[in-house]
């Protein structure tokens, strides 16, 4: 259906087969450089709309569109990802699970002195509140992380009859009731979405925050530990069952692994740590890209497979 290039260019075409192919430059000598590949069993229909490109297979929808560099991001932040939000809504695939958010110099400031990545928020947030209102329950799993070049990207997954079920983490403070202290508007994302009942579990980016401060400046080591105790307590079985779901599940369950690591040196720590915690067959792969706050060091995410992901 659509397929993201984790490598060294930027950018969004339709591949061989008329399909979604997102660019980013995400790696680095000693990081990996890999191509996800969205797959379905059922040829898919694509089609590009208002810069968008899109595939579809009667259950599932993948949009992906980009933004060039530009002095100051939120209004057309807002009008691209109002754009997709209508695109999802014409098309007939209205529960949004997942999304992706590269964003370029996500710590550098825009031309008015705001942080790139709280730029890139607000006007998130204002596409979010025209379409859906001002409520939260929307609200999907989602990864907001930089790249190593200019401009923004995303990719969204959408159902058309699943229903979603979205999922805080008891250990950490709902993303979208974030003090003001860390931008106009808070970000608009749930910490993971189960797609079904025993379903995927989408785990969105996770980083070494407890409440809302970040833990452990300056030490990657502990923070690769936070975020492994974040994702563990958000999948296992209490945390799910306080929002209201069956079943529980540990590190190792974990797959499509991406870890992002904002300094080189820091790879062999945080890989090794890794390694251990997450077992043998989670194969996580490692970028070298800055996160959302200067502070934060490493960032993880992935996914729990669920019923589908056997076919
Ligand atoms: C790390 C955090 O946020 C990051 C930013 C996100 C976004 O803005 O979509 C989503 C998850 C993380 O990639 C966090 O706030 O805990």
């Amino acid at each position: 259906m659509g397929t993201v290039a984790f490598g060294d260019r930027f950018g969004l075409a339709a591949d061989a087969d008329g399909h979604p192919e997102l660019s980013v430059p995400m790696t680095s000598p000693g990081f990996d450089a890999f191509r996800e590949v969205w797959t379905t069993t059922t040829r898919p229909v694509s089609g590009t709309r208002d810069g968008l490109h899109f595939a579809h297979d009667g259950e599932h929808l993948f949009v992906s569109g980009t933004i060039t560099a530009r002095p100051v991001y939120a209004p057309t932040v807002r009008t691209t990802y109002e754009a997709a939000f209508s695109l999802v809504t014409e098309l007939g695939y209205p529960h949004i699970f997942r999304m992706w958010n590269f964003v370029g110099d996500i710590l550098g400031p825009n031309a008015e002195g705001l942080e790139i990545y709280q730029d890139f928020v607000a006007g998130r947030a204002e596409a979010f509140a025209a379409h859906h209102g001002e409520g939260t329950a929307h609200m999907p799993a989602a990864t907001g992380i930089g790249t190593r070049g200019e401009g923004i990207a995303f990719v969204l997954l959408a159902a058309r009859t699943s229903t979603p079920r979205h999922v805080e983490n008891q250990r950490q403070t709902p993303a979208y009731h974030y003090p003001e202290q860390y931008g106009p508007k808070p970000p608009s994302f749930a910490r993971a979405t189960l797609l079904d009942p025993g379903g995927t579990l989408y785990v969105s980016g996770t980083a070494s925050i407890l409440g809302h401060e970040t833990v452990h400046r300056g030490d990657v080591a502990a923070q690769t530990d936070v975020v492994l105790d974040n994702i563990a307590e958000l999948i296992g079985g209490p945390n799910l069952s306080a929002a209201g779901l069956d079943g529980g599940h540990e590190l190792k369950d974990l797959r499509l692994v991406k870890v992002y690591v904002r300094h080189e040196r820091d790879l062999p720590v945080v890989r090794a740590r890794c390694r251990e915690a997450l077992g043998p067959d989670a194969e996580p792969t490692f970028l070298n890209v800055a996160v959302c706050r200067d502070d934060l060091l490493v960032e993880i995410e992935g996914l729990v497979p669920g019923q589908e992901w056997a076919r």
